[in-house]
């Protein structure tokens, strides 16, 4: 299959902004396609040729692409920056070089999905000695037999920013209107395998049979259930009937998955940090079964017993060196709070059975290894609700979840069946997509920063500029992240790709029409940088409309 019809695909995909015609014209495209290519365009649609569960990335710099860039259409890399910063992206800057290409490739075979989705793979394992000469002659093999239209989504791919507005959703939508499966079969199968080249194979060989037996498999992460606010206690609790309440702890979820003798842990963004956590690897092989299981916790750092900040753990997670040294500065407990897999999939059970099951399995006997502090909440003991709310906050912790007994684990939701009783006012998880330099001494610095949430196209739409809330340190930390992720600059403003996610606190949510959401913050002030959030984990429009309208 030749790469055009999907550049051709890509085209009309960036051309409307309609999520129906976008969905059309995957699912049509879909339709035509075999098995094997099928596969691949189930993440090159995405812009990626891994499967979101995966942790390895084609890993190209945005300099190295306008080098091959360069060296394709025979001009200089200078010429390049200017037409990428001329035109604010590399793709565009593309179809301007590619016009005046003076590099005539003889012999050029047409680029086909397959021998691009293969090279696109092969750049992630070049490493080693002489690694950017080997990257740069895969690169110059794609992009000199592009045309300008291929090469301008080849780069977008390769610098992992395709810009055709196609999420997750969207994809789900075309994969079940293309062969006639109930979306909500579709979503299931990609919540439990998160690759969509398995689920778009299955769904086109099998349909909505094959893609029901698609379960979990330990050792690849799944998405993890999510919170939503809870209403007052005395509102949800007899709604529910019966409610497993649980301390909220402040640190980092764990997913931890044994799959014969191997172990692995993984992040909410289902990073893989199993080196980073020695200890935690050995807890689990030491108080855990030797049987294969998926079971989830929150991981938190500890000094003199007291909870410490979730960023704590962080620093753990990120840290590549000195392991053992930091091991004993910031001593992690874990709580243990779900259990996915024991011997077999679970999450079709009620979370009742679920936490009996992960209370007969927990050796507890250690400091570090928990199960989360619980009771069983119904209409009659409310108060005892509250003060284990309470004895939480005094403990140090967050606050409580409040979870549906009743209720199957179902990845990748954030529902009613599991809640977030918090002491601290609500947050907006929001995605840089540009900033402004300060001016005098502070002009080295991005001082203020443009942020956004994602609307149901998956793309970045505007909310506020913040400045506040940030110490010289962070600035500094910032403004690199910044010029790295840099797409264009004019005068003091940068415009930037959409990577870096930050916690904002506000005092209210207003209509404002400066913002493209039409919506902004009034005093909003930067609480974290929100490294563990990919910006597809980021909060969305439709989040900031219904906390606008319930005025939460
Ligand atoms: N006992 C518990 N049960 C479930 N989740 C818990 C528990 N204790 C802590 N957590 C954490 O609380 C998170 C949900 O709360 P919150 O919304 O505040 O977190 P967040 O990371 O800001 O957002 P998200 O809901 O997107 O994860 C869970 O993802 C999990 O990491």
């Amino acid at each position: 299959m030749k790469y055009q019809e999907l550049v051709d695909v890509y085209s009309r995909l960036e051309a409307t902004t309609k999520r129906l015609e976008k969905t059309e014209i995957i699912s049509d495209y879909l339709k035509t396609l075999d098995s094997d290519t099928i596969e691949k365009v189930g993440l090159l649609i995405l812009g990626t040729v891994f499967p979101a569960w995966s942790s390895e990335e084609i890993g190209i710099g945005g300099k190295l692409v306008e080098r091959a860039v360069a060296e394709a259409v025979g001009t200089t890399q200078a010429a390049v920056e200017d037409a990428v910063r001329d035109e604010g992206d590399i793709g565009l800057a593309c179809i301007k070089l590619y016009a005046k290409k003076s590099q005539v490739t003889f012999f050029s075979q047409p680029l086909t999905i397959d021998f691009v989705f293969n090279s696109l793979r092969k750049l992630s394992q070049i490493s080693g000695s002489r690694s950017t000469n080997r990257k740069i002659a895969v690169l110059l093999e794609l992009l000199s037999q592009a045309s300008a239209t291929e090469a301008k989504y080849l780069t977008r791919t390769i610098t992992e920013e395709l810009r055709i507005g196609v999420g997750d959703g969207i994809v789900r939508d075309a994969i079940a209107d293309a062969f006639d499966i109930d979306k909500a079969i579709v979503e299931r199968a990609q919540m439990l395998t998160n690759d969509f080249s398995v689920v778009a194979r299955t769904a086109k060989e099998q349909g909505s049979a094959g893609l029901e037996k698609l379960n979990l498999t330990p050792g690849t992460p799944v998405k993890p259930m999510l919170a939503q606010l809870a209403p007052p206690l005395d509102e949800i609790i007899p709604e529910m009937g019966c409610a497993l309440c649980d301390t909220k702890y402040d640190g980092i979820r764990l997913q931890v998955h044994r799959s014969g003798d191997e172990i692995n842990m993984f992040t909410r963004r289902l990073e893989n940090i199993t080196h980073a956590l020695p200890e935690i690897v050995e807890l689990f092989d030491e108080h855990m079964p030797h049987e294969d299981y998926i079971v989830e916790g929150e991981v938190i750092a500890t000094r003199d017993g007291k909870p410490l900040p979730f960023q704590n753990v962080l620093h753990r997670v990120r840290r590549k060196h000195n392991v053992e040294e930091a091991m004993e500065n910031v001593p992690l407990k874990v709580y243990l709070f779900d259990v996915m897999y024991y011997k077999q999939p679970l999450i079709d059970e009620p979370l009742k059975n679920r936490r009996n099951v992960l209370e007969s399995i927990v050796d507890t006997s250690v400091d570090e290894m928990n199960l989360s502090t619980l009771k069983v909440a119904n209409a009659d003991n409310i108060p005892e609700i509250q003060k284990l709310f309470e004895w939480s906050i005094n403990e140090g912790h967050e606050g409580i979840m409040i979870k549906d007994c009743s209720s199957p684990y179902i990845p990748g939701l954030r529902g009613k069946k599991m809640l977030k009783y918090k002491a601290e006012p609500e947050t907006l998880d929001m995605v840089v997509t540009g900033g402004i330099y300060g001016i005098g001494k502070r002009g080295d610095f991005v001082g203020s920063y443009l942020v956004a949430l994602r609307d149901e196209n998956d793309d970045f739409k505007s909310v506020a500029l913040v400045g506040t809330g940030l110490d010289d340190a962070t600035l500094e930390y910032l403004t690199g992240k910044m010029k790295e992720l840099e797409i264009s600059t004019k005068g003091r403003e940068i415009k930037v790709e959409p990577k870096i996610v930050l916690e904002i606190a506000f005092s209210e949510i207003v209509e404002s029409p400066e913002y493209e959401t039409g919506y902004s913050l009034r005093f909003p002030v930067v609480k974290n940088i929100r490294k563990d959030k990919s910006p597809m984990d980021a909060d969305t429009v439709e989040r900031l409309l219904s906390m606008y309208r319930t005025g939460n």
